[in-house]
């Protein structure tokens, strides 16, 4: 069975939300695509030293060695496939993303749509802290993999 990512009804598809405006919200959006690399190393450049990154039921990383670390992690158990940022807005280099990332678990080949919230913070072009709102159990169960080992 084919998954992919399929437009809410609730999709603001021609409103300002729906496209990025101003540097921060640029960079967010550009990272956001960025993420289908799958390549930590590269993904780690745009984190500040000081930076932190959270996937929200899971523990944080703290310093860009450590998010780097994180993200590479991730990627020895899971693909991003595709990312779709619905709605995009943000106030004083709080950004806030609606979007769904197509993910692949490895171990099982199993793919999911997941909604995510992302909350990004920017400072002098860098990421200064992420942080993904996501049911992990909806995850969990439809890639048939734990994450909470
Ligand atoms: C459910 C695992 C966390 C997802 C990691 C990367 C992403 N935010 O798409």
């Amino acid at each position: 069975m084919t998954v992919d990512i399929v437009a809410p009804g609730w999709h603001l598809a021609g409103s300002p939300v729906a496209q990025p405006h101003g540097a921060d919200e640029e960079l967010v959006w550009r990272f956001m695509q960025e993420l289908t690399t799958n390549d930590a190393e590269k993904l780690g450049t745009w984190f500040s030293d000081d930076a932190m990154y959270q996937n929200m039921p899971l523990p944080p990383a703290h310093g860009r060695e450590a998010v780097t670390g994180m993200l590479a992690g991730l990627f020895t158990v899971m693909r991003i496939e595709k990312v779709e940022t619905f709605h995009i807005c943000s106030r004083d280099g709080l950004v806030l993303t609606e979007r769904e990332d197509l993910l692949t678990a490895i171990p099982t080949g199993k793919s999911v749509a997941l909604p995510i919230l992302g909350v990004v913070s920017v400072r002098d072009g860098l990421i200064t802290g992420w942080r993904d709102y996501f049911d992990l159990r909806a995850f969990e169960e439809a890639v048939e993999m734990s994450l909470r080992g």
